[in-house]
């Protein structure tokens, strides 16, 4: 075996593939191979890591003489890979070809399909044909006969995968999901995103890159990363599933406004945004909370959820050791609400920090993936600038909840009810509307709003403002590891190696 040029190291974790390499003439006849009588050669496909959490696909090829050792090498670690049991084998793929910059098939084409069929995965791809298409289909495939599902798109694609997959497993144990207290099961088929949206928090919130190539050798490798599913309901009936945002006043309105202008693609959003921040409404209503007593970390801590994090791991086993001792109840209230009342700028309930591209920190930097709990952020009533410092923080390394007029809370749930009540606002809307527009009738340029906002849940408008939300800890899994820490020395990172393997 001929020594490789770069001296780095590769997990076996991290191959993707082995296979046996045809030799052509032109190669043969180069350097010290020209001796030869017939060199023989395997190629090792192995994870390159890179800046910024990127991962690549690289390949180093061994030349050998000896035909038999070269197939006992490829044999060898053939088997290797044969024992990583948690890779996929069988995948079911849907596509949104509308959702972002509309590329999401080429996407899947170009960059993914040949990584999954370099690692011998095969997949059933469907391209949807209407929204709710992947949702509906998966209520009724034989869901056995795969590893995983994947989804190309945003994180409204994510969101019909997640809730067709959660909704298959309840309907499938009898659960009510209308019952906002029902033990909801654990949904195990893990879920891949290539992301090919306009946002695609979730995606980098537990990979750290928006990057369709890193995310499909995730998938191919096996990575699994448990995620918090927040349930939303309203008077008993079930509304939504959410893992990223939930949220009122500032966001829901950007994402009202945006629906709108779907035309101008990943743009619309800062077009509402810097509309949304013009008219500077602010909403009135109550917001009880249950603080999570049994999280262990803060909305305000310094350290971010990161692989292999040690908060989560100590979730995973409470919940572990809750369903051994009382298997799946039915959740009793028996803690403490907290409330609050007040004028609203923006609720933002999240679930993991909401970092994307646009905010690489997100929305509450310290959140946790699989902790069991919420980040419930109020911001009340303030003046433009300083909101404007706010939302520049999302952006900036600057603490974000150092502000006088913004609390953080860590929750496992709370409830929303305007001042004005769903039922009667359609008739004080239609008023307003027919008279003075949407703003306070007696003070139109007061900023505050006789009608009601919109929920933005996952970047999906919910139709009530009074819901009720609960998170249930650890309800899916993804393809995915978490953000690695970043690699201190990137030199070294971008010099992984073979040579130790043989
Ligand atoms: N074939 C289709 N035609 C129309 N809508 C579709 C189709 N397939 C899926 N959808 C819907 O399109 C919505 C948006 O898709 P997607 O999340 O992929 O893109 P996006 O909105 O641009 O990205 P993001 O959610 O990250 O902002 C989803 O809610 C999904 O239900
Ligand atoms: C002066 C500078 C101010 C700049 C402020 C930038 C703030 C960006 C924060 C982005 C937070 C994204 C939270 C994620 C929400 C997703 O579940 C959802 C679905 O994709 N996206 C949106 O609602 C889309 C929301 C997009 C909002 C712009
Ligand atoms: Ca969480």
């Amino acid at each position: 075996m001929s020594p490789v040029p770069e001296n780095c190291f590769v997990p076996t974790s991290e191959i993707i593939a082995v296979e046996e390499t045809e030799l052509n003439k032109k190669q043969c006849n180069t350097g010290k191979w020209q001796k030869m009588a017939k060199p023989h050669a395997f190629t090792v496909y192995y994870v390159k890591k890179a800046r910024n959490h990127r991962w690549r696909c690289s390949d180093v090829t061994f030349w050998c003489v000896d035909e038999h050792l070269c197939n006992q090498w490829i044999q060898a670690l053939k088997e290797l890979l044969e024992m990583q049991k948690s890779r996929p084998k069988q995948l079911l793929v849907y596509i949104n070809p509308y959702g972002g910059k509309r590329q999401g098939k080429r996407i899947y084409e170009q960059k993914v399909a040949p990584l999954f069929s370099l690692a011998s995965i095969s997949t059933d791809v469907v391209i949807t044909e209407h929204a709710n298409h992947a949702k509906d289909n998966l209520l009724e495939v034989n869901i056995n006969k795969y590893d995983g599902v994947v989804c190309v798109g945003g994180d409204g694609m994510f969101s019909e995968v997640m809730h067709g997959l959660i909704g298959r497993m309840q309907k499938d144990s009898g659960i009510d999901q209308n019952n906002p207290k029902a033990p909801l099961v654990q949904c195990n088929i893990r879920i891949g995103i290539i992301p090919a949206g306009s946002t695609d928090c979730i995606c980098y919130s537990t990979v750290g890159i928006s990057d369709p190539v890193t995310s499909a050798l995730h998938i191919i490798i096996g990575d699994c990363q448990p995620l918090d599913v927040s349930s939303v309901h309203h008077n008993n009936t079930f509304l939504k599933y959410s893992v990223s945002l939930l949220g009122y006043g500032f966001y829901g309105d950007i994402l009202k406004d945006s629906e709108k202008k779907r035309w101008m693609g990943p743009m619309r959003y800062d077009y509402s945004g810097f509309k949304t921040f013009l008219s500077h409404h602010y909403y009135e209503g109550t917001i009880s909370f249950q603080p999570a007593k049994h999280a262990l970390g803060s909305p305000r801590d310094k350290d971010s959820c990161r692989t292999g994090c040690y908060i989560c791991k100590k979730s995973e086993q409470q919940l572990a050791e809750q369903q051994k001792e009382c298997g799946l109840k039915y959740e009793e209230d028996e803690e403490e609400w907290k409330v609050i009342k007040g004028k609203f700028l923006a609720i933002n309930a999240v679930n993991m920090s909401c970092a994307c591209p646009r905010s690489p920190k997100g929305l509450s930097p310290a959140a946790h993936l699989a902790d069991g709990s919420a980040d419930l952020i109020l911001v009340r009533k303030c003046s433009r600038f300083d909101f404007l410092r706010y939302l520049v923080r999302h952006t900036n390394q600057d603490d974000q909840f150092d502000f006088s007029f913004v609390d953080v809370h860590r929750v496992k749930s709370f409830q929303f009810t305007s001042k004005l009540s769903d039922d009667n606002e359609s008739s004080v809307t239609d008023i307003g509307k027919k008279r003075f527009g949407q703003f306070c009738r007696d003070h139109p340029a007061c900023c505050c709003n006789i009608a009601n906002s919109t929920w933005n849940c996952d970047g999906e408008t919910l139709d009530s403002s009074a819901i009720e939300v609960r998170v249930h800890c650890q309800l899916m899994k993804l393809f995915a590891r978490g953000i690695e820490e970043n690699c201190k020395d990137e030199a070294a990172c971008s010099q992984s190696s073979v040579e130790q393997l043989l």
